[in-house]
């Protein structure tokens, strides 16, 4: 395709030929889509002035008790009050507020098997429930974005397709000069009304300058939505519509830096008349609402889906999103009950307390109050804990409250939460080096940060991930040492207990986790080896056995502190919880099943509970022997310390006495990894990982087949 300058002075667009009413409209979005919006087209604004005029009024303010204003031209629905069998107890029962929902509620219809609905509260806006009982697993809504747009760095990307590029390597768009991966880029995303005031940012003088890509960043995505709504009333309507903030954000520096670094770069750089309020609003339903998306390229992008963005937050959430083909897919990652609400995680999982609700209160401008928000332990999971450097032995607790003092456990010592903060940015600053880290390097950054924080601290979890990442997506496997390949086994298996605490269900990271272990193990049974099971073995004291020092450690099963009995009342609730749920049938199969298969590996729960490292009655025997090995242990650790190895000798050895162990194949091993692969392979359905997935799975079918004489 050739750039063209058109008559008018100003550019033609690469995209020109998709013709106007394609604008937005994904090759893949099914017809009745939101895309469908691009009919009602209100004309474009004339390029030949000096100034453009985009001048919207926001009349979204949010009031207390008083529903965001919706489009008018809608016939009226009446949005549906929670029901107090929800997490939402404060939901408001007597008052009956009337809204038009009609531009969403038209997108909710437009799919075959309507499984959501969308309620409101003063305290949540509005969010989607289950409209009948979901299965964990089951999609719940599929949705072509309104917008896509490339993720908030200073990186260049394709205008049109998103693809990241590098620095110098790209071409220039014959019209503004911004960047496009290929002059024929068969993305849809740069248009010619963009292009043509893009073109004043100057990109086609001075291509490669990083201020000026900065610029466009920053203004790219408001530019979007503001040409998006002068082109159309209806998406107009709904943008309107979308909660934004503003007036919070005014007050904030993210308003100050609106005001002049977007509100004066549209003014003042690409010459438009634009309403301030406006503005202000775009921006704050970009920062709101949009999701942080895997394009199909593997690139980030952003993407603005109005249905999906009615989805609230949970930090325990019982829902997931995926991008695929051009889709946002919205999918239960646990069972739903009818009228429930469908959450999902604004963060990510392996973020403690406060490093969550920093990001929910400055992006989102609300409190989290979920389940794990609320336990300082964080379900057990201890995830925000950190070394007790005092008595070395237990961790501090955060406080229950924000101010107080973190406490051990163990010998009761209070600390303050600067003391901590400093701890824990000092843990985080090495989690920066992990992102491209070899082998050796992650495992000295581990121990390092064990060192730091203790075993279970979520910088910690993640130096472990990256360890995981490093030896089983950055290597060969064929070239590592088994001790590595053992090693990643039982990184996988610590951080898959893990998520059984606080993120519980099919969700992604279980699916990640299921491969990297599943990956591991098959190298390793190619080889005639196996790792030393999670079950039934020991795991290596610094992984999960450690995870619950000696002070939780001497709390029994029943008490349901330790990780052991988390889990295990964790099972115990799923298992009441899903009592009703044994009417549901998927395909034949009982919910009991599919809990068995989260729960997964093939194991009974009886094995499970008893197995996550030790039996109840080596625990009991083994809580003696821990107090002696504490009292004489205090001197060594203290030398052990000034050597900074980080763990204890002999938890050391007995971690590579257990890794380089001869463990025998059993027909168990090969029935579990099996398991194991079936169940990623239905988790990453959608994600890009599959096809990896499925060459896992026939390379586990032959190693079953040669194991099992099959
Ligand atoms: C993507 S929107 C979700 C839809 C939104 N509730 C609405 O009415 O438009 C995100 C916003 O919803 C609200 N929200 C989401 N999860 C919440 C939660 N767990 N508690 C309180 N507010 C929440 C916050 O205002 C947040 O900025």
């Amino acid at each position: 395709m050739e750039v063209q300058q058109q008559d008018r002075g100003h550019s033609k667009c690469l995209l020109d030929s998709f013709g106007q009413t394609q604008k937005y409209n994904p090759p893949s979005a099914p017809q009745h889509t939101l895309c469908t919006l691009q009919h009602h087209h209100a004309p474009i604004a004339t390029q030949n002035h000096t100034h453009t005029t985009i001048d919207h009024h926001v009349s979204t303010t949010p009031h207390h008790n008083h529903i965001p204003s919706m489009p008018q031209h809608y016939p009226p629905t009446t949005v549906q009050h929670h029901t107090p069998n929800t997490p939402y107890h404060d939901t408001p029962t007597a008052s009956h507020h009337h809204i038009s929902t009609t531009p969403l509620h038209h997108i909710t219809t437009i799919h075959d098997h309507q499984k959501v609905d969308i309620k409101w509260t003063p305290q949540y806006g509005r969010y989607l429930v289950a409209s009948r009982d979901i299965s964990a697993g089951e999609v719940l809504l599929r949705e072509a974005p309104l917008l896509v747009l490339p993720k908030l760095d200073s990186n260049p990307t394709c205008l049109s397709c998103l693809k990241r590029l590098k620095h110098e390597d790209w071409c220039g768009c014959g019209g503004c000069g911004g960047p496009l991966c290929h002059p024929h880029c068969p993305g849809t995303n740069h248009m010619a009304e963009e292009c043509s005031l893009l073109r004043r940012l100057g990109l086609r003088e001075a291509p490669h300058i990083d201020a000026l890509l900065k610029e466009l960043n920053i203004l790219i995505g408001p530019l979007r939505l503001l040409l998006l709504m002068q082109e159309s009333l209806s998406a107009k309507d709904i943008l309107l519509s979308l909660e934004s903030h503003k007036e919070k954000r005014l007050k904030m520096a993210i308003g100050n830096f609106i005001q002049e670094h977007i509100l004066g770069g549209l003014r003042s750089r690409l010459g438009l008349e634009v309403n301030p309020d406006t503005v202000h609003h775009v921006c704050g339903v970009l920062d709101t609402n949009a999701f942080e998306v895997s394009l199909d390229q593997g690139d980030r992008g952003r993407a603005l889906c109005v249905l999906a963005s009615m989805m609230n937050h949970s930090c325990l959430p019982n829902a997931q999103r995926w991008y695929s083909e051009g889709q946002i897919i919205v999918q239960a990652s646990r069972d739903i009950a009818e009228g429930c609400p469908i959450l999902i995680n604004y963060t990510q999982t392996l973020w403690g307390t406060q490093a969550r609700a920093t990001h929910l209160s400055t992006f989102k401008m609300f409190l989290c109050k979920c389940e794990r928000c609320a336990d300082p332990t964080e379900l057990g999971s201890h995830l925000s804990s950190v070394r007790c450097r005092e008595c070395d032995d237990d961790l501090l607790v955060p406080p229950a409250e924000s101010r107080g003092h973190w406490k051990c456990h163990g010998c009761g010592v209070g600390v303050d939460n600067d003391t901590v903060e400093i701890m824990v940015r000092a843990g985080a600053g090495a989690l920066s080096k992990l992102r491209e880290a070899d082998i050796t390097t992650a495992s000295l950054i581990l121990e390092h940060l064990k060192n730091i924080l203790g075993h279970s601290h979520y910088v910690v979890m993640q130096a472990k991930q990256a360890l995981l990442h490093a030896i089983v997506m950055n290597s060969k496997l064929q070239d590592l040492a088994s001790e590595d390949l053992k090693k990643a086994v039982y990184l996988s298996q610590d951080l898959l207990d893990l998520t059984f605490l606080v993120e519980p269900g099919l969700t992604r990271l279980r699916g990640l986790l299921l491969y990297q272990l599943a990956e591991a193990h098959t190298e390793l049974l190619g080889r005639g080896e196996s790792a030393e099971e999670h079950k039934g073995g020991k795991t290596p004291k610094d992984d999960v056995g450690s995870r619950k020092s000696e002070g939780r450690m001497e709390k029994s099963l029943e008490d349901g502190t330790s990780l052991e009995g988390k889990v295990k009342k964790k099972q115990e609730e799923e298992e009441s919880r899903k009592g009703k749920g044994e009417r549901s049938q998927v395909d034949g199969k009982s919910l009991k099943g599919k809990r068995e298969n989260i729960r997964g590996e093939g194991e009974s729960k009886e094995e499970k509970i008893k197995g996550e490292g030790e039996s109840k009655e080596e625990k009991i025997k083994g809580k003696g022997e821990r107090k002696e090995e504490k009292i004489k242990g205090k001197g060594e650790r203290k030398e052990e310390k000034i050597k900074g190895e980080g763990e204890s000798k002999e938890g050391g050895e007995r971690r590579k006495e257990a890794q380089s162990r001869d463990v025998p194949i059993s027909p168990q091993h090969i029935q579990r990894l099996l398991n194991q692969v079936k169940e990623c392979e239905s988790i990453l359905q959608f994600d890009r990982l599959l096809p990896n997935v499925q060459d896992l799975s026939s390379r586990v079918q032959v190693l079953a087949a040669h194991h099992l004489h099959v």
